[in-house]
């Protein structure tokens, strides 16, 4: 079927795509982009580290490879290994089709302490002076040489750690009024402007907080370079904005984009980056056949094949493709290899090839299990980077007749100030708020199901703070940005480890401090006990007594005792 679907790409790239589809289309949507925390672990390699030289802006900074017969160089301590060559180009607007060879290994010390460090040009410097943003975090200082590099990434570590604007940045260092402009470059004044990056998420909402990231940066005057294509908007008023506006960059859900793609209205194979937040979730089965299109289209002109050295000819992307999130499932290792030219693996502090990323397998928390170390995390493997190092996890164990007042009582104890939510069931989102209202607590309901207005009204009043408690489902888990979120109770226990990773991180942005509160019934403490070990994180019982939270058990008063 997805064969039949795609009869535009080359055998070899059909081998490649209809893998992950196949096994997309066979499991469950619950089940599909989900893997085990344990792929979360960083296999250490034993090679040597990528340096800082071959990577630093400051020694090969300007539209570095586009337009120059230009080598990039990486080493390895070891053997300084010749990474791989770029051609010239027709063109200077794009990057080569190039056969840039795959890192064999490499770490490198990005302890950046400022952004002036990392090649960013200057008027975007000064944007980000009068932002507040004053020292990157560190997949910042990771990713924005490397994107920079004109490699293809895929960028993971743990939520709240700043990746938006580890793409972003290199983003507005090419395309737009912040970038950087070389001597000969001649300006597009009075040429048909195109876009040159699209950038994609799952959600309306994840989308318009990553416009609204772009253009804190631009300013008003120039918001206009980026336009927002999401789905739940009218669509013939985003279509005549896109004709008066031609906007460089525009971000999107992947419905919208393909709808508005497949219109022939939006022209985007002169595209120079495609960024994927949020990746794995948009691998799901859901957003297969607009995804499809996306990437079959972005960045892809006619005559783009290219002979491999001693292969076959195959489609080549030529636009760089940036997948990010916190979780890096096999599926978006998979991927990234398919869609991907080499594409190097983007952590804090670490850039690696992919074959150092970790493998997943699937996990089913439904049923208990006995074998406790094929799972777990914590056999000796480093602490998974998905999950902020500041979060505390508890779980709490309720009849679920009990579960809201149970929440009351963990809210008062903890005197959170904003808290969400999850629950799995939409329907009874609805019936939690009735209940909170009833309790004395400010709260509202989001999810899919209601319009667009209710939706950025409710996420606008609880980001004010006006609302204390947001009641809401999977829509709100991926990339919702309130800093102000100190608690995170799921009110249904999450389906596996990465969803309650994503559900965690909407707390403890930052380095803040965050808590995260899981009710369960007395039969799901196990499914509490296998994310923990897949997490590689402690979540002790606690209890909430006298309006304070008491860790109950034997194992959790250890724990106290020991803290
Ligand atoms: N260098 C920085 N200095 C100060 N604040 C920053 C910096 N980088 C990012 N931020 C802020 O940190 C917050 C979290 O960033 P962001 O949403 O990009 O995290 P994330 O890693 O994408 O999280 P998630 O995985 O949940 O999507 C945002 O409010 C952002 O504006």
């Amino acid at each position: 079927m997805v064969l039949l679907k795609m009869p535009m790409l080359s055998s070899t790239r059909l081998l490649l795509l209809s893998s992950p589809c196949q096994k997309l289309s066979s499991l469950s949507k619950a089940a599909c982009f989900h893997g085990s925390g344990q792929l979360l672990r960083h296999v250490e390699s034993n090679q040597g580290p990528l340096t800082l030289a071959s990577l630093d802006p400051k020694i090969d900074t300007g539209k570095t490879n586009r337009g120059k017969n230009n080598k990039i160089k990486l080493e390895t301590s070891s053997t300084k290994e010749k990474m791989g060559e770029v051609q010239p180009l027709s063109s200077n607007k794009f990057k080569s089709v190039a056969t840039r060879k795959p890192l064999e290994s490499g770490l490198g010390p990005f302890n950046a302490k400022s952004f002036s460090e990392l090649g960013l040009p200057t008027l975007l410097l000064e944007r980000l002076e009068d932002e507040g943003f004053k020292v990157p975090t560190d997949v910042q200082a990771a990713a924005i040489p490397t994107i920079l590099k004109n490699h293809d990434v895929v960028i993971q570590s743990y939520t709240g750690s700043g990746k938006t604007l580890a793409y972003l940045l290199p983003i507005l260092s090419e395309v737009g009024p912040l970038r950087r402009k070389s001597p000969d470059c001649k300006d597009e004044q009075g040429k048909k402007m195109e876009i040159e990056a699209v950038i994609i998420a799952p959600s309306r909402e994840l989308g318009m907080q990553i416009v609204r990231e772009f253009e804190k940066l631009l300013g008003p005057s120039d918001k206009k370079v980026v336009q927002q294509l999401v789905g739940g908007a009218n669509r013939s008023r985003q279509e005549e904005a896109l004709k008066k506006n031609k906007p460089a960059i525009v971000v999107g859900t992947p419905g919208r984009i393909a709808e508005i793609s497949a219109a022939g209205k939006l022209h985007t194979h002169n595209c120079r980056f495609l960024v994927l937040d949020e990746v794995d979730e948009l691998l799901s089965f859901n957003f297969r056949e607009d995804m499809h299109r996306i990437l079959e289209h972005v960045g892809r002109r006619s005559g783009m094949d290219v002979r491999e050295p001693k292969g076959p000819t195959v489609r080549r992307a030529e636009r760089q493709t940036i997948l990010v999130s916190a979780t890096v499932p096999f599926s978006v290792i998979r991927a990234a290899r398919s869609w991907g030219n080499y594409p190097l693996l983007v952590q804090a502090e670490k850039v690696t090839t992919l074959d150092s990323a970790p493998i997943s397998e699937p996990v089913n928390l439904s049923k208990p299990s006995l074998t406790s170390s094929k799972t777990s995390n914590l056999q000796g493997q480093p602490a998974v980077t998905s999950l902020p190092p500041s979060l505390k996890h508890y779980y709490c164990v309720t009849k679920l007749q009990h579960k809201i007042d149970t929440m009351r009582r963990c809210i008062h104890a903890l005197d959170a100030k904003s808290v969400i939510a999850f629950m799995n069931n939409t329907k009874q989102l609805k019936d939690a708020v009735f209940k909170l209202e009833a309790r004395g607590i400010d709260a509202a309901e989001l999810h899919g199901a209601l319009g667009k207005l209710v939706r950025s009204t409710t996420l606008k009043k609880f980001k004010n703070g006006d609302l204390r408690v947001l009641v809401t489902n999977e829509l709100s888990a991926r990339g919702l940005d309130v800093a102000e979120c100190d608690l995170v109770v799921n009110l249904d226990l999450p389906t596996d480890s990465i969803h309650y990773a994503h559900r965690a991180g909407r707390t403890g942005r930052l380095g803040r401090k965050g808590t995260v509160v899981s009710m369960c019934e007395e039969p799901e403490v196990f499914v509490v006990k296998k994310l923990q070990k897949q997490l590689g994180v402690q979540i002790p019982a606690c209890d909430f007594v006298e309006g304070k939270l008491v860790m109950t058990g034997e194992e959790e008063r250890t724990l106290e005792r020991i803290r």
